[in-house]
């Protein structure tokens, strides 16, 4: 795999660390999530795919010593916390790269390592927030509305982290040097709204929120209630693919307003929602599938593995406990992800094995373990 022989050590956190890990693992790492200790009753790390649990108190001194010893060893440190922790911990970058020079040391926060917010707390819709993007997100007349947690915390933040732990791998294999990656979410979400900023002369974002041509204004970019309650998805751009659309509602072209007359899109909508409303979601897609209209059902987490075009491709993929999941993307030709089909680690379920990997002996293990620095776990107390 893609990664394999690179070594992370992934300090637990709540929800973009915990993919940035996976993303890693997925495609070879070796990652080892460092999880509090004492450990709290119940794992809250749902993306521990491929991960293995090592418990370990960072607060205690012999505990912090542990992490630098481990980091001595390790390619990648990703670290969830707000500004200032690590460093309170003496696990800042200024320590840990002076004792291995190569540690590519990666900072997943919110506000980022600097500026009058760097402690503070925050989550997703905050970060969205100060990024200008929820500005753009809502329906005509309604408050801004964040998209579940996914822009910031994921796609700003989890993936952007893992994209700049590559590409500083990469450059090490240049440098021979390891690097601080600040991967702030705020930030983070702003640069994937890049084309937002860069398309703002095209005319594309002129109306108020909610009315324009990508955010649910236009009547062929929406989505419509079907008979059976369902929904169908329209995004028929192109005029080419918009007659098509009309084609396939049974509408003549000829009769309709132009496709870009903005003051005729409230009245086309209520004509598109009660066309769609007359037919269930399966009787749409026997009319679109096949054509480029760009007309697709939106379907539930509970379809996708089984729709026809996934299952062609493979891109659910199940574990060992039946659990279904995206597959890994992108695919590689050569070198694919192979994601783990084993559960999720328990917490400190791997302690032990870890540590003797990483260079440590039975009798300083046990002595971490009589001093409540580590804890062992063993699954059959789990199960
Ligand atoms: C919208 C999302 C958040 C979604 C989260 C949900 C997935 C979960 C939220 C609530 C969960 C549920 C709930 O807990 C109830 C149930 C519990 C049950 O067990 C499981 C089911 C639950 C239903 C559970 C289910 C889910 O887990 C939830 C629904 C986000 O936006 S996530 C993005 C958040 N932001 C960031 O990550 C940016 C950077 N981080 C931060 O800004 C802060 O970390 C943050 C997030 C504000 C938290 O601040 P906090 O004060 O708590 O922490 P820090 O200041 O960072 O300091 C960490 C302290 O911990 C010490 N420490 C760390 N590791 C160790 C260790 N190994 N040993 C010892 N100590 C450790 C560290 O030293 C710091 O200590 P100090 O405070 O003393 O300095």
């Amino acid at each position: 795999m893609a990664l394999s022989g690179v070594r992370v050590l992934e300090l637990a956190g709540l929800a973009p660390s915990p993919l940035c890990g996976m993303i890693l693992a997925d495609f070879g790492a070796q990652v080892v999530r460092v999880d509090r200790c004492p450990r709290s009753a119940m794992n809250t790390d749902v993306q521990g795919r491929g991960k293995r649990s090592l418990a370990l108190d960072l607060k205690q001194g012999a505990g912090a010593a542990a992490l630098r010893r481990l980091c001595l060893r390790a390619d990648v440190l990703v670290e969830p916390f707000r500004h200032g922790v690590m460093e309170k911990l003496g696990l800042g970058p200024k320590v840990l790269l002076q004792e291995n020079p190569k540690l590519i040391y990666a900072r997943l926060t919110g506000f980022g390592q600097s500026g009058r917010y760097a402690k503070s707390a925050g989550h997703d819709i905050n970060y969205l927030a100060l990024s200008g993007v929820l500005s753009k997100l809502g329906r005509k007349d309604e408050n801004p509305y964040a998209p579940v947690n996914l822009l910031a915390d994921f796609a700003g933040g989890g993936v952007m982290c893992a994209m700049g732990i590559i590409m500083a791998l990469y450059e090490r294999t240049k440098s021979g040097k390891g690097q601080v990656v600040d991967a702030s979410m705020v930030e983070g979400a702003a640069y994937l709204s890049s084309f937002l900023w860069k398309s703002q002369n095209l005319g594309l974002w002129n109306r108020l929120r909610g009315e324009n041509l990508l955010d649910s204004g236009a009547p062929f970019y929406e989505t419509y209630k079907t008979l059976d309650g369902k929904f169908m998805a329209v995004g028929a751009i192109e005029p080419q693919f918009y007659e098509q659309l009309v084609k396939g509602l049974g509408l003549d072209l000829d009769k309709l307003p132009s496709q870009l007359s903005f003051s005729d899109w409230p009245e086309m909508k209520k004509m598109f929602a009660a066309l769609f409303s007359k037919k269930t979601q399966a009787e749409w897609c026997r009319i679109f599938d096949g054509t480029d209209a760009c007309v697709t059902p939106v379907l539930s987490l509970d379809e996708v593995a089984l729709y026809q075009h996934n299952k062609e491709r493979g891109s659910f993929i199940k574990n060992d406990q039946e659990e279904i999941s995206p597959r890994p993307s992108p695919l590689l030709s050569r070198t694919p992800a192979t994601p783990s089909s084993r559960r999720d680690p328990f917490i400190g379920e791997h302690t032990e094995e870890i540590l003797l990997e990483f260079g440590f002996t039975k009798e300083e293990i046990a002595k971490l373990h009589s001093e409540k620095v580590i804890e062992f776990n063993k699954p059959k107390a789990n199960l």
